[in-house]
């Protein structure tokens, strides 16, 4: 493999296995780190051992959503919704300490205006007090609008300011290229402006979001060029497969 150091996502990657077995999954493919959505219905040790076995760190989960069937998406920036956000982080932060997590992604859920704001600041400065400690980091993610309609956060300069306004330490963006180039695209020199704030990368084909050998994006080009841009970490490969997982892999041939 290239400089670039590719993560499964295991929310969409091999879900016709067991979590344990879809890490093992993602090794022999040639992933380096695998990233999960919402873990919480698998066993601990069976994860830690899957995880212990082929040395794949887990670089983020997610907090749960809340009531998924009436649309909910988080609860963070939920106003009157405090209490189940706290025990949702909480949650996510026990199972990040079990299994060894770097990142808590914070869903902040739908809603807007000054105090749902005030709400998600509220409780990231709560939730990085509490997880700095243990060593783990908080992501916020900018989400496109098609797919999630009235999610909070859909933008990179309203999530830098949220970071600010927290303080500056412990938290970072989740700049996912298939949410950004939804949202206006511009992807390389959004990434540049934020850079500083960047905490994880994501990708998938735009519009589709399928394998990225196809669609809007060059991912051949664009990835590279955000390595150029100051990226050091990992990519996270979060798409839907158009068919069995393992069928779809040629696009990574492409950085070998
Ligand atoms: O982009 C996404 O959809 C994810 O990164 C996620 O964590 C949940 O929506
Ligand atoms: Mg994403």
């Amino acid at each position: 493999m290239s400089d670039l150091r590719f993560s499964a996502n295991l929310g969409f990657l091999w879900t016709d296995r067991s979590l344990p077995d879809a890490v093992r999954a993602a090794k022999v493919a040639g992933f380096e780190a695998v990233e999960l959505h919402w873990p919480y219905e698998t066993d601990t040790a069976q994860l830690k051992a899957a995880l212990a076995e082929t040395g794949l760190p887990v670089l983020g989960v997610n907090t749960l959503r809340g009531d998924v069937a009436a649309g909910e998406f988080g609860l963070a920036a939920v106003p009157g919704r405090e209490e189940e956000a706290r025990r949702y982080f909480e949650r996510a932060l026990g199972y990040a300490e079990a299994i060894g997590v770097a990142n808590i992604h914070v869903m902040a859920g739908k809603s807007e205006g000054t105090a749902a704001r005030q709400c998600f600041i509220d409780h990231l400065r709560w939730a990085r007090d509490l997880a700095a400690p243990k060593g783990v980091g908080i992501l916020i993610e900018p989400l496109n609008l098609r797919d999630v309609p009235g999610y909070f956060l859909t933008d990179c300069a309203a999530a830098a300011d949220i970071v600010a306004d927290c303080g500056g330490s412990g938290i970072r963006i989740m700049f996912d290229c298939y949410h950004m180039q939804i949202m206006g695209g511009d992807i390389v020199s959004r990434f540049q402006r934020f850079r500083d704030v960047i905490g994880h990368v994501q990708f998938a084909a735009v519009p589709d979001r399928t394998e990225p050998d196809h669609g809007e994006l060059d991912h051949a080009w664009l990835l590279p060029e955000l390595l150029r841009a100051g990226w050091h970490g990992f990519f996270g490969a979060e798409y839907k497969p158009r068919g069995k997982t393992d069928i779809g892999l040629n696009w990574m041939t492409q950085f070998r």
